[in-house]
């Protein structure tokens, strides 16, 4: 069956590289590949709901991380039947991209668009959240430990600024003891530990393009859970290191398993869901499991 032609174009003016291409720029593009693009001005993730009213076919997301999450999250709410009619087309035009990145969709956004000619849809994971905070879904990533203890610090809502990262990471660091919690993968139970890192992936990478995952595929249907036990832990110019040359996971002190549920129990740790934080009154636990397939999302036929 022919796919549809049908698209709506959802830009973010305010991502971290909206100035690449404007809107109207990214409808020519849209049409030049064969679409017939609606563009919805959206000025805050509010909007959201209102533009993507009546969409149908292709939902192109023209932004970062955030606008994505943003948008997912809505067609998340959605009964089966009307998500599976839609795909979304990402064009990233945030600052670290990390969705985009893990399905090899980079570089100029109007490039990106041409690579999406006649690209098929593959099925995307989403993962699912449940704590004593309430319900979450993530894209990206889901954990505790240093890396959501040093995000609650920073802020996440406040804006990005490179100093207040600094600043969160000198607060955070050196007091820094994580809680022994006990853990089971898909009914699996480890001996009970105080982790440095635990993180449940979906995307390779998270926050500011932290590659914890190298191998994380978010079409696969599990999670890959990375932990770092605090006994083991190295230095931090270590881990600094390989997330810049890609080789976290070749550290001795880095464990993973792709996991399809995911159980931590909860003492009041800090959690991060994608780039929120979460915590909420010691007690029960944190269960974190793929929902595999909830999105349908484009894929380019060779790389951009
Ligand atoms: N459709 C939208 N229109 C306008 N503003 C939006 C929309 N969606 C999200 N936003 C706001 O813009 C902020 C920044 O967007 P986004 O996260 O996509 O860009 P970024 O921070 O540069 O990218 P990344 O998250 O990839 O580093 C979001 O946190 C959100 O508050």
């Amino acid at each position: 069956m022919a796919q549809s032609t049908e698209a709506t174009l959802i830009y973010n003016a305010k991502a971290g590289t909206s100035e690449r291409a404007s809107p109207d720029h990214l409808v020519e593009e849209l049409a030049a590949i064969g679409y017939r693009p609606i563009y919805r001005a959206t000025a805050s993730p509010d909007d959201i709901a209102q533009a993507l009213e009546g969409a149908r076919g292709t939902l192109f997301v023209a932004g970062g991380d955030g606008t994505l999450r943003a948008v997912a999250l809505h067609l998340l709410a959605r009964p089966e039947e009307e998500r599976a009619a839609l795909r979304v087309g990402v064009i990233p035009m945030g600052t670290a991209n990390n969705v985009a990145r893990t399905l090899g969709v980079l570089g100029d956004p109007l490039e990106v668009i041409r690579a999406y000619a006649g690209a098929q849809a593959v099925p995307f994971d989403v993962g699912r959240v449940r704590g004593p905070w309430g319900q979450d879904l993530f894209l990206e990533a889901c954990g505790c430990g240093l890396f959501a203890d040093v995000m609650a610090e920073y802020g996440p809502d406040e804006g990005k600024s490179v100093l207040r990262a600094v600043q969160a990471m000198i607060r955070a660091m050196p007091g820094f003891a994580p809680p022994t919690v006990s853990l089971t993968l898909d009914g699996r139970a480890f001996p009970d530990d105080a982790y440095t890192i635990l993180e449940v992936m979906n995307t390779s990478a998270t926050g500011p393009t932290l590659r914890f995952s190298t191998h994380a595929d978010p079409t696969e249907g599990t999670l890959d859970v990375i932990r770092v036990a605090h006994s083991d832990r190295e230095s931090m110019l270590a881990y600094l290191t390989s997330l810049l040359t890609d080789t976290f996971e070749d550290r001795p002190s880095v464990q993973s398993h792709d996991a399809r549920v995911t159980e931590i129990s909860y003492v009041g740790q800090i959690f991060h869901v994608d780039g929120e934080t979460r915590q909420a009154a010691p007690g029960g636990r944190v269960s974190i499991e793929a929902w595999p397939g909830a999105l349908q999302m484009l894929r380019p036929q060779r790389q951009p």
